[in-house]
This record gives structure tokens, C-alpha cells and sequence, in this order.
């Protein structure tokens, strides 16, 4: 693989409890030795059920946390926020999308003013070309100049992730971290935030991380597929190989819990319908 845009190297992440037997300290390992390469442009899924240890990964993948161990490298270069702090050249590589866009967008601003802010934020851009960039991305997601001065209650929940999803494009990030971005929404909205990711990967050549519990998603979003089951990777290849023979006896009892017909209806919905995908629901 030669243009790797994001490595993990024995990645883990333990977190410290009190309560163990009689009040004693314990230590849950919440990752365990997770280790990745990704070429750019593709998309990794990773899939387990809820407590796997998914949303634990993302956290680190989008530099939110620091791992407890192990080494993460993007575009090359060595992250390690525990030693070097976050700086604004790391913030700008990498962006996350959360399951629930209506928690992470400000109800009480306007949705162009949470556009503009990233790059007021992180750049010397004045306020004519911040405004521009925003009105360009609310374009690119589907929505239009009119959704400029709204505030968040006032879309729909597949439009809030389209916000949701300009406002992490702002900085013109190569990585994007989804976690679970399309989980809250209709099924038939899901299909078209799925198609309006696909088409903004192509476009700007994004490498995205995303984080599923849906079989079925994965199924369509997915080049490679990485099985978590409490926090560790039990299961990890193609899309296709994973999917047509999977080998681990976890990943055989998590495809099995997922009814074939849910899989051969979203795929269905959205195969063939790339391109739809800038109409705003
Ligand atoms: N801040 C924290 N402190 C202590 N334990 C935590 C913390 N965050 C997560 N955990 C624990 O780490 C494990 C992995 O959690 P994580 O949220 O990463 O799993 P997940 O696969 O994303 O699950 P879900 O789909 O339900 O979000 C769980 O046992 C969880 O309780």
C-alpha cells in the first residue's frame, strides 16, 4: 500500500475504575492493541456490537483522546497528542461526525455562522471569503443559501447531519471519522446521506473511518471491514472477503443476527443513485 493516510500501531486505550471487588481500583481495556493501515480515498468500517469498543477508537482516530498506548500516524506523520499537545495543523487533518448532529450543532446559532466558525477559528481568511467557503459548502451538501441564516431546529434530521457534515468539511480535512452518522435517521434518508458521503469522497479523495453497528451500511459504505468484540480486533479484511467468508466465529454470529433481507433492501435503495445524492432531505 503506498499512499497511506492513516496507521495504527498497537493502539490502547484503558480507562481507570474504581468499584472493582471490595472498592479495589480496576483497569477496563477499552482497546486493545488496534493496528490498521488505510489507503486514501477508502473507507474502513468498523463494525461490533454496542461496548466493543468503536466509539473508544473513533474518539482517538479523530484526536479527541490520546491512546494509553500504541502509535498513531497520519499522512505519515506521527500524532501523539499526550506528548505534543493538539496543534491547528493536526485539528485541520482530521474531523469527526457524531450519530446525534443536533448535540454537537449550537441550537443557538445560526447554521452559517457554525459553518464560518472552524475557519475563524483556524485561519486569517476574512469575513467576505469565510461566508463565501460556507455558502460553497451548504452548496456541495445539498442545501442552498436560504438555510444560511436558519437555526438548527429548524431542519430536518438528515438535513442536520448535512450541516453537520459541511461544518467537518470546513477545514478541508483528508480524514473523517463517522460515528454512526446515519443511525437516527429514516432508513430512506439514511440512503441518501449515504450517497451524499460517497459522492463528497470522491470529489475531495476523503478516507473516511466508519463506525457501525449496521451490517447492511457497512455492506455499501465499506472497502475494508475491521470486527471489533470487547475491544479488540477479532476479524479484518476486503469488504467482500468479510463479508462473503467471514472466518471468526463472532463475526459469523453478528452476520447472522443481521436479517438478509435488510441487507438486500438498503443495497437496493441506494445502488445505482450516486450522484442523487445533493438533494436535501
Ligand atoms: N470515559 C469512560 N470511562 C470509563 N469507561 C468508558 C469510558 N468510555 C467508554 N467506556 C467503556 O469502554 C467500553 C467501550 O465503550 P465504547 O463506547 O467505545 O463502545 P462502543 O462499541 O462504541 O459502544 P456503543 O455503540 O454503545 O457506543 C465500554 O465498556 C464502555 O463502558
Amino acid at each position: 500500500m503506498t499512499d497511506v493516510a492513516l496507521e495504527t500501531r498497537g493502539i490502547c486505550r484503558d480507562y481507570h475504575l474504581s468499584g472493582g471487588l471490595f472498592g479495589a481500583p480496576r483497569v477496563l481495556h477499552a482497546v486493545k492493541s488496534v493496528s490498521f493501515r488505510l489507503a486514501r480515498g477508502k473507507t474502513l468500517a468498523v463494525v461490533g456490537e454496542s461496548g466493543c469498543g468503536k466509539s473508544t477508537l473513533a474518539r482517538i482516530l479523530s484526536l479527541i483522546d490520546a491512546p494509553t498506548a500504541g502509535e498513531l500516524y497520519i499522512d505519515g506523520a506521527r500524532i501523539d497528542i499526550a506528548r505534543d499537545g493538539l496543534t491547528r495543523d493536526m485539528r485541520r487533518k482530521v474531523q469527526i461526525v457524531f450519530q446525534n448532529p443536533y448535540g454537537s450543532l449550537n441550537p443557538r446559532q445560526k447554521i452559517g455562522d457554525a459553518l464560518m466558525e472552524p475557519l475563524l477559528l483556524n485561519t486569517p481568511l476574512p469575513a467576505a471569503e469565510r461566508r463565501e467557503r460556507a455558502m460553497h459548502m451548504l452548496r456541495k451538501v445539498g442545501l442552498g443559501p436560504e438555510h444560511f441564516n436558519r437555526y438548527p431546529h429548524m431542519f430536518s434530521g438528515g438535513q442536520r447531519q448535512r450541516v453537520a457534515i459541511a461544518r467537518a468539511l470546513m477545514l478541508s480535512p483528508g480524514l473523517l471519522v463517522l460515528d454512526e452518522p446515519v443511525s437516527a435517521l429514516d432508513l430512506s434518508v439514511q440512503a441518501q446521506v449515504l450517497n451524499l458521503l460517497a459522492d463528497l469522497q470522491d470529489e475531495f479523495s476523503l478516507t473516511y473511518v466508519f463506525i457501525s453497528h449496521d451490517l447492511s451500511v457497512v455492506r455499501y459504505i465499506a472497502d475494508e471491514v475491521m470486527v471489533m468484540y470487547y475491544g479488540e480486533v477479532v476479524e479484518a479484511g476486503t469488504r467482500d472477503a468479510v463479508f462473503s467468508d467471514p472466518q471468526h466465529a463472532y463475526t459469523k454470529k453478528l452476520f447472522a443476527a443481521t436479517p438478509r433481507a435488510d441487507v438486500a433492501s438498503i443495497r437496493a435503495r441506494v445502488e445505482g443513485r450516486r450522484g442523487a445524492a445533493a438533494q436535501a432531505v
